[in-house]
């Protein structure tokens, strides 16, 4: 119905607990707040809020245009559509240690279960793409440390990202992720890793819950979740997958549609009425008011 059943609270304890299991957590990226509902709906346990998506999505690339209070704007509506708990990319925090501060808040009031900030210098990149700047180790610690004392719900979790590995080389990222931990860091993002080793190489040396980012087309191999949690990830990332899938299927179908200038070859690819309908919990509507849905579908939509 409109409104979701749990507490932002309530999220926040089941994304912790569920990082306490021996599980990989896969966890992927909504494109829109009604995927997000979708990515509850096909059992996934919770879900993400990319900045790379949320820049495509209003025709931007993502070097750091979005700001605070769009992405948490974004992120509300999308916690309003599951029950799932979210996870944010804060990207840089959006400024200096005190603009990360307010950026922790601000999430916190979007209902999401937590948020990463990387060290990257403003404007920030893609972490795949090459000519990425890092700030001093000492100013991430800053960023970290002003995000952690913002925090108001403990259960709220704090990720602190690196993307040191192309910039400074793999021990450089891992003694970075060491002094992030120290900071208050929950958890890390080791951004960009070149192979299984270097996934071994941080899980050998932190003791907190690790992210591999899976994002196609990027700097490493995609690695299934099996040996992702053999390597002892705690979370697989799927970032921008909904994306690329669904930019993938739009620009065939436009292309179809032109071509065949109609779109009856596309419908077993949509998704259809009655699957919208049942998604949006058009009949729980009647509830409150049976002229809602007072037709029948004929068979097949
Ligand atoms: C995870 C990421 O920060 C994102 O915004 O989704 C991106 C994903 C991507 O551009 O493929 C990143 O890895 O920098
Ligand atoms: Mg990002």
């Amino acid at each position: 119905m409109l409104h979701t059943r749990t507490t932002p609270a309530e999220r926040r304890s089941a994304l912790r607990k569920r990082l306490t299991e021996d599980r990989l957590l896969m966890m992927p990226g909504a494109l829109n707040p009604l995927s997000a509902r979708l990515i509850q709906d096909t059992g996934f346990e919770a879900a993400y809020l990319s900045g790379a998506v949320l820049a495509a999505d209003l025709g931007l690339p993502d070097i750091g245009l979005t700001t605070a209070t769009e992405v948490a704007a974004r992120a509300q509506q999308t916690t309003r559509a599951t029950d799932l708990p979210v996870l944010v990319d804060a990207d840089t925090g959006f400024g200096e240690p005190v603009n990360a501060a307010r950026t922790v808040q601000l999430m916190e009031d979007a209902g999401l279960a937590g948020l990463h900030l990387e060290d990257q210098v403003n404007p920030k990149r893609c972490g795949h793409l090459d000519g990425k700047s890092v700030v001093p180790r000492e100013d991430m610690v800053r960023r970290i440390r002003a995000a952690v004392d913002a925090r108001r719900d403990p259960g709220f979790l704090l990720m602190a990202r690196t993307d040191a590995r192309t910039v400074e080389g793999l021990d450089a990222a891992i003694d970075r992720a060491r002094a992030y931990v120290d900071a208050g860091a929950d958890a890390i993002f080791p951004e960009a890793l070149a192979d299984e080793a270097e996934f071994a190489a941080f899980r050998a040396a932190i003791d907190v819950p690790l992210l591999a980012n899976m994002t196609e087309f990027g700097k490493g191999r995609l690695l299934d979740a099996r040996t992702l949690h053999d390597l002892g990830y705690d979370i697989a990332l799927y970032p921008v997958t909904l994306l690329r899938l669904a930019m993938g299927a739009v620009e065939d179908g436009l292309r179809t549609l032109s071509a065949e200038g109609t779109q009856e070859s596309l419908l077993p690819r949509m998704q259809t009425r009655s699957r919208l309908y049942r998604l949006l919990g058009y009949e729980e509507y009647t509830a409150f008011d049976s002229a809602v849905f007072d037709f029948t579908l004929p068979h097949g939509t």
